[in-house]
């Protein structure tokens, strides 16, 4: 079979935020090809992460692509805001959105790729009608809100479906996986059809996470 050499996103969240500059480095250093910004706002999911101004901090230094997954009620209030603080890439949550074709285009208008979330009961054909405009689908396989969780089975089987998805319709979107990513599962998780893998406390718990990041992009 074909080896695909997946995008890693090392998860900010799992980093020691007292050296955040120094982790920010580690990953630059890296083959990691994109930086993933976790903002929780305690109302969307039960617990809060950091906002704006540890984002464009963190943007003047990173020099990967700047992906920023907003776990956050009303995100259009905030778009504008994310993309002057460095954001490359914003992703909103399905669950979160009334008017997500709306803000789906407000993304794009701002100059950034537009992604959407789907946590792990929601149903993959509630993407139908926008998947033709997304640069990316972030499959969560995890209940969002905490890192350090174990991966939920049953997404093998959702990620193909988005993959069939993406096939059918002709979108040029992106698999985005969350949550519990391993070494162990990394393999399975890019055959079902994913693009990129987070990865936080499997990075920030190695020995090595630099060699971590290395053995997670030629694990497949
Ligand atoms: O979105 C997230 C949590 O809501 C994190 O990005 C995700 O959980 C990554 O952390 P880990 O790899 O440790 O599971």
């Amino acid at each position: 079979m074909e080896k695909k050499t997946p995008l890693i996103a090392p998860s900010l969240l799992a980093a020691n935020f007292l050296e955040i500059g120094k982790d920010v480095n580690m990953i630059n250093n890296s083959e990691a090809d994109w930086l993933h910004l976790d903002v929780m706002d305690g109302r969307f999911v039960p617990n809060i992460s950091f906002g704006l101004p540890v984002i464009a901090a963190v943007t003047k230094i990173s020099t990967k692509v700047n992906d920023v997954h907003l776990m956050i009620e009303e995100p259009e209030k905030y778009a504008e805001a994310f993309a002057k603080a460095g954001a490359n890439i914003l992703t909103v949550h399905i669950e979160a959105c009334r008017h997500l074709h709306r803000n789906i285009q407000q993304i794009k208008g701002l100059g950034m790729k537009a992604g959407v979330a789907l946590n792990p009961h929601t149903s993959v054909s509630q993407l139908e009608n926008i998947i033709a405009d997304l640069d990316l689908v972030l499959v969560m396989s995890v209940n969002p809100g905490f890192g350090g969780q174990h991966f939920i089975e049953k997404t093998y089987e959702k990620i193909r479906q988005v993959k069939a998805l993406i096939n059918q319709s002709g979108s040029k979107a992106l698999i985005e996986v969350d949550g519990g990513v391993t070494l162990d599962n990394s393999k399975a998780v890019i055959a079902a059809g994913a693009d990129v893998l987070v990865a936080g406390n499997t990075v920030f718990s190695a020995k090595d996470p630099v060699e971590m990041i290395r053995a997670l992009k030629h694990n497949s």
